[in-house]
């Protein structure tokens, strides 16, 4: 068995980036604890805040939050905290030269059913300010709170997962994660139909028609509604996600966050061979204007989003 830390010391990256690896982990080990207990300890129901995005903050969301950020405090490399749960960026106060954007609960509609929910986190260079470009990150990772417990992280070159034991230490259960380049499977919210753009319509419309239409083959559609639960299982056995751009969403530029949801998981997707994409741009590529800016999110196998794109380049 390999443990997060014998392998972190392992990787040909700054031991300074691993220990930020290692704070997330430690976070993400200290939530699932608290969300193995929550129904007994009461804590499933809404915090009775808003979060500066509109959204009602659930106390998990708050305590998430709360663990992500004390951790942080603790490591003296970290000086600069982004996260869903916190209007402005806090500067944490030492030299610290890296940057940790957070969505600290992801998926927390799913609380009160007891479905997977998980901790998104992308690592970035502080000195090269708050507004960097997906591909400009050092890191990502995520937490998935299942059956078991899953961590999936990369430097950028290759995905690995590990799983946390019984005794709060993560072992390695996977290296070299590689997406399937073509899949059967698709995610995306279909109760929104009437609000797609021609292209999602399109591609949507071809899948549904399976072996009888263009596509050629069977699908299914499978949406759990936490963004990790879903990358997660497109990263196991291939599928695309997509929260595209909708009549709803087009004011606000998206559904979901881009520094700290589309950012990470474009970054995992791809060093895991799939691909990432808004339908026109590559997500990696977009240059963000505010921390909390959303952005239309299709990533997953590369045969898939591929065709995608084709949708979006008809018009
Ligand atoms: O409720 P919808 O529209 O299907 O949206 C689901 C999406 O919203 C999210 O829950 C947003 O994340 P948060 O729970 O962190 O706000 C994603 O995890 C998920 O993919
Ligand atoms: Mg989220
Ligand atoms: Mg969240």
């Amino acid at each position: 068995m390999t443990t997060l830390s014998d392998w972190l010391a392992a990787q040909p990256v700054d031991p300074k980036l691993a220990s930020v690896v290692a704070t997330m982990a430690a976070a993400s080990a200290e939530i699932a604890e608290v969300l193995r207990r929550a129904p007994i300890t009461g804590q499933t129901g809404l915090a009775g805040h808003t979060n500066v995005q509109g959204e009602a903050q659930k106390a998990l969301d708050v305590i998430s939050n709360d663990i992500v950020l004390n951790h942080i405090r603790h490591n003296p490399d970290i000086s600069l905290l982004v996260s869903e749960e916190l209007d402005e960026a806090v500067h944490i106060q030492n030299q610290g030269r890296f940057m940790v954007a957070t969505d600290p609960l992801d998926g927390s509609s799913n609380l009160d059913v007891n479905v997977t929910v998980g901790t998104i986190f992308s690592v970035l260079d502080a000195s090269k300010g708050l507004l960097q470009r997906g591909s400009s990150q050092l890191a990502a990772g995520y937490a998935a709170y299942g059956p078991a417990t899953s961590l999936v992280v990369t430097f950028g070159q290759s995905t690995t997962v590990f799983t946390l034991d019984a005794d709060g230490t993560f072992q390695l259960t996977q290296e070299g994660l590689q997406v399937s380049s073509s899949s059967g499977e698709y995610a995306i919210n279909t109760a929104r139909e009437r609000l797609w753009d021609a292209a999602t319509r399109g591609y949507v419309a071809e899948n549904v028609a399976g072996e009888t239409g263009p596509a050629g083959k069977r699908y299914n559609m499978r949406w759990v509604g936490s963004m990790v639960a879903d990358i997660h299982r497109i990263l196991m056995r291939g599928g695309i996600f997509m929260y595209p751009l909708d009549s709803e969403t087009v004011s606000k530029g998206g559904r979901l966050r881009l520094l700290y949801e589309a950012n990470p998981m474009a970054l995992l997707i791809e060093a895991a061979g799939g691909r990432s994409t808004t339908g026109r741009e590559r997500i990696l590529d977009l240059v963000p204007t505010g921390i909390h800016q959303r952005v239309p999110v299709i990533l997953g196998s590369a045969e898939e989003v591929t065709r995608v794109e084709g949708w979006y380049g008809r018009g």
